[in-house]
C-alpha cells in the first residue's frame, strides 16, 4: 500500500468575505509519487485547494474548515505553516508574490537555508536547478530586473531544488514561452521519475501540460469535484467543454473532420493517437475546405522605426527595431522570454524612451507626448493584473479611468456594466477585487482599459488564465471593437490565441524582428519556430501523421473552418 500523502474528507471551505463556501464536499486521495493534474473554469477553485494543501489557508486566507484534511498522515489544521512548507513547495501563480531574495540565487537558494546545507552544496545545487531552467546567466539579478516568463522560472528552480516530498505547481506554464514551457514540463516529469516525489499540478495549457504523461485529471467544477479520471478517458468524453476547458487543438481538428474520440485511440498526445480509422475522414474533410485569402491592409496606425533600448548602459534589449501595425488589425507579438516584448509596449505607452529611433501614430512623431496623453489613445493591459489594481471595489476600479476624464457617473455606470457584462464580472460589481481570483482579476484589468475604448489596446498575455469560455467570449469582443476599427496589439505566449484570433505575428528574437507573417505561416516555419522558442502547433503535427501531402495548407484550412463555425 502506497502512502497516503493528502486526504480530502467531505472537505468545504467558505472563505470570511464569501456568503457560500468555495470548497464543497471535496473526496480526494493522492498517494506518494502520483502525478496528478487539476483543471477548470477560471474561478471554479483550484488555487483555494492549492491553498489548502500548502498551508495558506487558514494562514492567510482566513476562513471557515468543515471535514478533515491530512498531508501526509497529519490534520493540516494542527500543522504549523512551517512544517507545511517542509512538506509542500509551492510554486505561486502570481511570480511576484513569492520572491524572497534580493537576488535571482539568493531566492533559489532560500528554501535550501531552511534545511542548513552547506554553502558548496548549495551554490552548486542552486547552479543546477537555474542552469535546468536556464535562468543561470541572471543568478546575481535582481528579481524587478527580470522578464515575466523569467520571474516564473526562478520560482520553479526554487522548489525543484528543496528537499520536500510534495511539489505543488500553480499555472507553471502561465507566463513561459511555448519551448521553455515544454522544458519545464519534462523537468517536472524527470524530477518525478528520478526521486518519485508527488506531484500536483493546476494548468490552463492542457494540451502543453500533457506533453508528458499524468497519472489522473481532476476537474474541479463550482468548487465541487466533476470528474477524477485518467486522461485518455477524460479526452473522450464531452465534459471538458461542458465545464468550459479547451481540448486540445487536434482532437477539434478530427471532430470537425467527423471523428468520434474513444479512449483507446490514446487521444492524451498528439504522437500517440491511434489514426486508423480517422485518416481518411481528415483526407476529405481536407479536399473539401478552402483556406482564408490573406486581407488588404489598411494604412499604418503605430510604427517603430530603427528603435533601440537597454535599460541599463551597454545593455541592448533591442537593437533597431522596426515594426508597423496597421489600423484595425488585430496582431500578435510573440518572441521567447525576455526577447523585449513588454519593453516594446512600455516604450510605446512613454514608460521609457528609446535611446534611438522614432515611435509615430498616425505618421507623427509621439516622442514628445506624455504618457497620459499617449494613455488617452493607447491602453495597455499589463501581463501581471496585482501590478495595476488601486482600488478596492471591482466597480471603482473599472470606473476609474472614466471619472479621472470628468465622464459624468451616468455614463461611467452604464458604460462600466456594459464592460462588466462582457468581461464576465457583472455579477461580482459590488465585490471587493481581494476576493477574485488571479484570472478575474486579469479580466478586471482589461475590463478598466475596454471602458475607455482606446484606438489601440495592447494587452500583454491576455488569456493567462482564463478558461476557454471567458477567453472565448472576450476575444469575440475584442473582434467586434476591432470591427469597430479598434486597433488590438497582444503580447502572447498562447499560440491558439495566435492561430485562431490574430491577422499577422511579429516575432521578436534577439532585439530585432525575426519574423512578420500570418500566424498559420509563421507556426508551420520549423526555422523560427525554433529560433523563438515557439511550438509548432499540434494541427501540423496531426497533418503529418495522417499522411496529408501539404500539412501547413491544412492548418490553414483548418483555422479558415474554425473562424468560420465562430462566425468570424
Ligand atoms: N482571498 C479570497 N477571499 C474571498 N474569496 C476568494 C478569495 N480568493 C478566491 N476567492 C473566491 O473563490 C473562488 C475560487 O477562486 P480560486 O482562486 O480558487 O479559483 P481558480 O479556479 O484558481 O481560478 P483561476 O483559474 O482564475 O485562477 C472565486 O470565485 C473567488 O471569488
Ligand atoms: N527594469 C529592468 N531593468 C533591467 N533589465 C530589465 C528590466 N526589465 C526587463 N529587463 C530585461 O530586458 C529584457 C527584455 O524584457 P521584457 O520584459 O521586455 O521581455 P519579454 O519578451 O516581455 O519576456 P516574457 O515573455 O518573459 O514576459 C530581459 O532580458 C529582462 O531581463
Amino acid at each position: 500500500m502506497k502512502k497516503v500523502m493528502i486526504e480530502f474528507k467531505d472537505f468545504s471551505f467558505q472563505y470570511r468575505a464569501q456568503q457560500e463556501p468555495t470548497l464543497q464536499g471535496i473526496n480526494l486521495t493522492i498517494v506518494e509519487g502520483e502525478k496528478v493534474l487539476i483543471v477548470g473554469p477560471s474561478g471554479s477553485g483550484k488555487s483555494t485547494l492549492a491553498h489548502c494543501i500548502n498551508g495558506l489557508i487558514p494562514f492567510a486566507y482566513k476562513g471557515e474548515i468543515s471535514g478533515s484534511l491530512r498531508v501526509i498522515g497529519q490534520e493540516q489544521k494542527d500543522l504549523s505553516i512551517a512544517e507545511l512548507s517542509n512538506q509542500v513547495g509551492t510554486v505561486l501563480q502570481d511570480p511576484d508574490g513569492q520572491f524572497v531574495g534580493l537576488t535571482v540565487g539568493e531566492d533559489i537558494a532560500f528554501s535550501l537555508e531552511n534545511h542548513v546545507v552547506q554553502q558548496t552544496e548549495m551554490k552548486s545545487k542552486v547552479a543546477a536547478a537555474a542552469r535546468a531552467v536556464d535562468i543561470h546567466e541572471f543568478l546575481a539579478s535582481s528579481p524587478q530586473e527580470l522578464s515575466g516568463g523569467q520571474k516564473q522560472k526562478t520560482s520553479l528552480a526554487g522548489v525543484l531544488v528543496g528537499d520536500v516530498d510534495i511539489l505543488l505547481f500553480d499555472e507553471p506554464l502561465a507566463s513561459l514561452d511555448p519551448y521553455t514551457g515544454t522544458k519545464a514540463i519534462e523537468l517536472i516529469d524527470r524530477v518525478h521519475k528520478e526521486t518519485g516525489k508527488t506531484v500536483i499540478m493546476i494548468e490552463h495549457r492542457l494540451e502543453e501540460v500533457l506533453h508528458r504523461a499524468v497519472d489522473r485529471i481532476i476537474v474541479i467544477h463550482e468548487g465541487r469535484i466533476a470528474a477524477d479520471m485518467p486522461a485518455a478517458e477524460l479526452l473522450s468524453t464531452t465534459l471538458l467543454s461542458e465545464v468550459g476547458i479547451r481540448e486540445p487543438l487536434y482532437l477539434t481538428a478530427l471532430k470537425y473532420a467527423g471523428c468520434s474520440i474513444t479512449a483507446n485511440m490514446n487521444p492524451q498526445h498528439v504522437n500517440d493517437i491511434e489514426l486508423e480509422a480517422c485518416s481518411n475522414k481528415l483526407k476529405i474533410w481536407y479536399e473539401c475546405n478552402q483556406s482564408r485569402q490573406d486581407k488588404l491592409e489598411n494604412p499604418p496606425i503605430l510604427e517603430l522605426r530603427d528603435i533601440s533600448f537597454g535599460y541599463e548602459k551597454n545593455q541592448q534589449v533591442l537593437d533597431k527595431l522596426n515594426l508597423c501595425i496597421h489600423k484595425g488589425e488585430m496582431v500578435c507579438i510573440a518572441g521567447r522570454n525576455g526577447a523585449g516584448k513588454s519593453t516594446v509596449s512600455k516604450l510605446i505607452c512613454g514608460f521609457y524612451k528609446p535611446s534611438s529611433g522614432s515611435i509615430r501614430m498616425h505618421g507623427r512623431d509621439i516622442a514628445q507626448d506624455t504618457i497620459k496623453e499617449r494613455a488617452e489613445r493607447i491602453g495597455f493591459v499589463m501581463q501581471n493584473p496585482n501590478h495595476m489594481i488601486s482600488k478596492t471595489l471591482l466597480y471603482d476600479e473599472v470606473a476609474l479611468g472614466l471619472r479621472l476624464r470628468g465622464c459624468p457617473e451616468e455614463l461611467v455606470r452604464e458604460r462600466v456594466h456594459q464592460v462588466l457584462k462582457v468581461c464576465g464580472l457583472y455579477v461580482f460589481r459590488s465585490w471587493p477585487i481581494s476576493a477574485l481570483s488571479y484570472g478575474q482579476k486579469k479580466r478586471v484589468t482589461i475590463a478598466s482599459i475596454l471602458v475607455l475604448e482606446p484606438e489601440v489596446i495592447i494587452l500583454d498575455e491576455p488569456t493567462a488564465a482564463q478558461d476557454y469560455r471567458h477567453y472565448n467570449e472576450m476575444m469575440e469582443f475584442l473582434l467586434t471593437l476591432r470591427g469597430q476599427g479598434m486597433t488590438v496589439i497582444m503580447i502572447t505566449h498562447d499560440m491558439h490565441l495566435m492561430l485562431e484570433y490574430a491577422d499577422r505575428a511579429i516575432v521578436l528574437a534577439d532585439g530585432v524582428k525575426l519574423a512578420d507573417d500570418s500566424p498559420e505561416r509563421i507556426l508551420t516555419n520549423t526555422d523560427v519556430v525554433k529560433k523563438a522558442n515557439l511550438k509548432e502547433t499540434s494541427l501540423f503535427a496531426l497533418a503529418i501523421k495522417a499522411g496529408l501531402k501539404q500539412p501547413e495548407e491544412f492548418v490553414r484550412r483548418f483555422i479558415a473552418y474554425d473562424r468560420r463555425s465562430r462566425g468570424g
